[in-house]
């Protein structure tokens, strides 16, 4: 880990997007280090992030409106030339599959190679995705280190993935949104701009 070969199959000379997904429930430090870092690392000209739609796998917690993980999104990544957010996955409707994320920025960025960042944690969950089998030819996957969780790309297909060492940041969004129900601050976890929004529009308060 570290100082990243670039991967086979991506030489190709052209455009190199990066691809971070998440619920971003508020999006925080932990993302945006992980997207600079592997921006840095891999050579990317940009870095899109996609809020979810409806995340299939959290339904269980109480995801708050999309258009707030949205707008949260765009202030937190507004001052990066380099970051841009798309709404694909929230104007698809429906239960967010990543194999159809990727398949959409595919037809939105045919002159591109789409490099896809994922926690250590969600890497490990990956075989359980829609498609997973497919995700690995749509996308180069790259898994980041990220504090309490084993980075590892077992049982993954081999060149399909490159593992990455991003400084810690043992930052959570269920952690930040349960320091906002507890009264404590968000100060510094996420993007001051992030601190202001979620007390105007009074998230997380009821948690
Ligand atoms: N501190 C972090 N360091 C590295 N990667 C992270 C960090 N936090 C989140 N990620 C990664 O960012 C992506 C989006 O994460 P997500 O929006 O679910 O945030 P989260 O903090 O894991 O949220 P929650 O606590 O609600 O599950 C995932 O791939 C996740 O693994
Ligand atoms: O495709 C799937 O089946 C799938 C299942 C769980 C998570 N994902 C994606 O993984 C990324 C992180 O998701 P989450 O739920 O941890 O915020 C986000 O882009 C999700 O769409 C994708």
């Amino acid at each position: 880990m570290g100082e990243q070969e670039v991967p086979a199959g991506a030489r190709s000379g052209k455009r190199r997007l990066g691809v971070m997904g998440g619920t971003f429930d508020p999006i925080h430090h932990g993302h945006l280090v992980a997207a600079s870092e592997v921006a840095a690392l891999f050579h990317l000209d940009e870095v899109v992030f996609v809020p979810t739609g409806q995340p299939w796998q959290k339904t269980h917690k109480n995801v708050s409106p999309a258009e707030d993980r949205y707008l949260m999104t765009v202030i937190a990544t507004a001052s990066n030339p380099q970051f841009s957010v798309s709404r694909i996955d929230i104007d698809r409707g429906g239960p967010t599959y990543t194999i159809d994320t990727l398949r959409e920025l595919r037809t939105l960025n045919d002159d591109a190679d789409l490099f896809f960042i994922t926690g250590a944690d969600a890497l490990s969950q990956i075989l359980g995705w829609r498609d997973a089998e497919e995700l690995f030819s749509l996308a180069h996957f790259i898994g980041v280190t990220r504090p309490g969780h084993d980075l590892t790309d077992d049982g993954l297909p081999e060149g399909g993935v490159s593992l990455v060492e991003v400084p810690a940041l043992a930052i959570s969004s269920t952690d930040c949104r349960a320091r906002v129900a507890q009264g404590d601050p968000v100060w510094y976890l996420v993007p001051d701009g992030v601190v202001r929004y979620i007390d105007k529009r009074q998230l997380y308060r009821g948690e």
